[in-house]
């Protein structure tokens, strides 16, 4: 009988091994002022979830962190703001370090914190944890997507709102991992607009789960969670232009949670498909959510923005402008400023 022929070179599959999440831990730890910070706001979105707090939730911060001293930069400007305005509106920086790609293409500062693709994730991982300490620090909670399954062991202690993103809420891995995290995380829809997913994960995530991940040594280990009760909706809309944050929409999704017997509780993410890829249409899209919410449809818990200093994009280069975004198009730190003026107004 002829052999099958198998083709594959396996040692084309390289492996780095990574320094354990304890190293990383001890070499940048929680500071007693980071540690408050992360506290308070994980409970703060608990409130906003059980209803025990009126205020609106805004996640406003880069699509994605290129450039760590920028981000510290933009941090400094919104952590005045968060303060001033926390009688009315619950402040998280946007944080995102990591990018799930519609095909390929640059994949956060964890991946590749050159942008030269050289993938030297050790310190990606090290430049990430530095900037969550130093933000933390500043009394500004902070906002994430949890997007590869292993690397929260790296800094979910300081973080406060996870989020799965759209290509990833019908993983299962992802549904499991965050059933054991220590924040509220928050479900987007399928990138087609599909919510059912969304509404799958939050069910799943609230279960008990067994997964295979690693511990803090990095062994790798069985993990096993007690399911994660604080968990919420995010409406991202569908297809390109296909927003879902109109009444109807909206109406359509609570009386789908309550089908499910899921909380009530919907953010919206003013950007992406909901803002038609436009990061100047933001603005209109979270004031009409504020003007929503006022009008009674309590349900709505907040928005996020996706902003930085510069508004925009701009593609890797030798010579890039400083706080433009290297992924989607944010809206400028002024146009910001005076959004968040307003929807602080607005309550
Ligand atoms: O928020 C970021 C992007 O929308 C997401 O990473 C997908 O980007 P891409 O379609 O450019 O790959
Ligand atoms: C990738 C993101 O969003 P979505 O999952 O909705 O595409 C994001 O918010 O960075």
């Amino acid at each position: 009988m002829d052999k099958i022929a198998d083709k594959r070179d396996e040692s084309a599959v390289t492996r780095t091994v990574l320094p354990a999440p304890a190293v990383l831990r001890e070499e940048f730890p929680v500071s007693a002022a980071s540690y408050q910070t992360v506290a308070q706001g994980r409970v703060a979105i608990q409130r906003l979830l059980n209803r025990q707090d009126s205020r609106f939730l805004v996640v406003t911060g880069p699509c994605s962190i290129h450039d760590p001293e920028a981000a510290l930069d933009y941090a400094r400007r919104l952590a005045p703001l968060a303060a001033q305005y926390s009688d009315k509106l619950v402040i998280l920086m946007r944080t995102y370090f990591e990018k799930p790609r519609t095909t390929v293409g640059w994949r956060g500062l964890i991946n590749d914190p050159h942008l030269d693709g050289t993938y030297d994730m050790s310190e990606g991982l090290r430049r990430a944890r530095k900037l969550l300490v130093e933000i933390t620090e500043l009394g500004l909670p902070v906002a994430t997507e949890l997007l590869d399954t292993a690397t929260p062991d790296y800094f979910a202690d300081l973080i406060s709102f996870g989020s799965i993103g759209a290509r990833t809420t019908e993983s299962q891995p992802h549904r499991a991992m965050a059933s054991g995290m220590p924040m509220p995380v928050g479900f987007k829809n399928g990138t087609d607009g599909e919510l059912q997913i969304a509404l799958d994960a939050m069910q799943s995530a609230q279960s008990k789960h067994s997964y295979l991940g690693f511990d803090e040594d990095g062994r790798c280990c069985v993990v096993r969670t007690p399911g994660n009760p604080d968990v919420c909706l995010v409406l991202r809309g569908g297809k390109k232009s296909q927003p879902n944050y109109d009444r109807v929409s909206v109406a359509r999704a609570v009386a789908c949670l309550d089908k499910a017997g899921l909380p009530p509780g919907i953010v919206v993410d003013a950007s992406h498909a909901n803002s038609g890829y436009d990061p100047e249409r933001q603005p209109f899209v979270a004031e009409k959510i504020g003007r929503q919410r006022l009008e009674g449809d309590k349900s709505l818990l907040g928005v996020m923005i996706e902003s930085n200093l510069v508004g925009g994009k701009q593609s890797i280069s030798k010579e890039m402008v400083y706080g433009k975004s290297v992924t989607d198009a944010c809206l400028g730190w002024d146009e910001t400023e005076a959004l968040l003026a307003r929807l602080h107004a607005m309550f």
